[in-house]
């Protein structure tokens, strides 16, 4: 029989991300309490808020490296956590159906995260040769082209104490990429870089905007966020305070929570 409560809204097109009073707890600590959002594939959808808010804790849940304990998510049409009712059952995904899932997101941290002992190359084609199975020699060769989209064609022999924070952080992007992601999240991803480095790191992300990647980015680039995003929400406390399209958002914020964090932020 169908469970009608796993259903999404079949009227219309399955959103990449889907929210329902999503809730999470570490122990007595309330990080989401009760996250309502929607990206549809293709967008650029911008998460900010203040430190704390819990926007690192939804990217991680959407990523599977974190269960939800209460609410109802979905991503790329597949529900990967809900609870049955108040102190319901929780129903969530068995370990090997993360496993493979994960494999189509791809999710960019702020330290970057690179193997120490391996060259950027090596980076990126090892989850392609170690996940996936493919044959080295083909991975290589992806690997290499997907340093050269990102700029660094010629680093791809360099370790990653050879290189900036910002070449880093590129090759982080190439190495998600390589898994071929429908998904990419990025935490903070220029917030550990030196303000020259920001701009090569912004522009690659602005690349795979226009190529229709849909992406969910938490930042404090508002220039980014108004300029790429298709959606931003900003989120307090566990909660989403104000969501609409950034240049609306950023020009007018409509709660006094949002305005008090943008004249801070802008
Ligand atoms: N694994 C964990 N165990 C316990 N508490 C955690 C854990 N991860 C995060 N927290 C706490 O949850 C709260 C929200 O953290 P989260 O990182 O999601 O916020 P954020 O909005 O991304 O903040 P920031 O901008 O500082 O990264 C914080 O109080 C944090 O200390």
């Amino acid at each position: 029989m169908t469970d009608l409560s796993k259903a999404q809204p079949a009227d219309r097109v399955v959103p990449m991300v889907r929210a329902e009073a999503v809730h999470k707890s570490y122990g007595p600590l309330q990080v989401l309490r009760g996250i309502d959002l929607e990206v549809r594939a293709g967008q650029v959808f911008v998460l900010v808020g203040p430190s704390g808010s819990g926007k690192s804790t939804f990217l991680r849940c959407v990523n599977h490296l974190e269960k939800v304990d209460g609410g109802r998510l979905w991503v790329d049409g597949e529900l990967v956590g809900y609870r049955e009712g108040r102190g319901g059952r929780l129903y969530e995904l068995k370990d090997r159906e993360v496993a493979h899932r994960r494999r189509d997101i791809g999710m960019v941290f702020q330290h970057f995260n690179l193997f120490p002992h391996m060259t950027a190359a090596q980076n990126v084609m090892e989850a392609p040769v170690q996940v996936k199975g493919e044959p080295r020699a083909a991975a290589r060769e992806r690997a290499r082209a997907l340093l050269e989209r990102v700029g660094l064609a010629d680093k791809a022999d360099s370790y990653p104490a050879q290189l900036s924070g910002g070449q880093q952080q590129r090759v982080a992007i190439a190495r998600a990429l390589a898994m071929e992601p429908k998904l990419m999240l990025f935490d903070e991803p220029t917030s550990a870089l030196d303000p020259e480095l920001v701009g090569d790191v912004l522009d690659v992300m602005r690349g795979l905007a226009e190529e229709g990647m849909t992406m969910v980015v938490v930042t404090h680039e508002m220039g980014f966020a108004r300029e790429v995003g298709d959606a931003l929400v900003f989120m307090d406390g566990g909660v989403v305070v104000e969501s609409g399209h950034p240049r609306e958002v950023l020009t007018d914020p409509k709660h006094e929570r949002t305005r008090a964090f943008l004249s801070k932020v802008l």
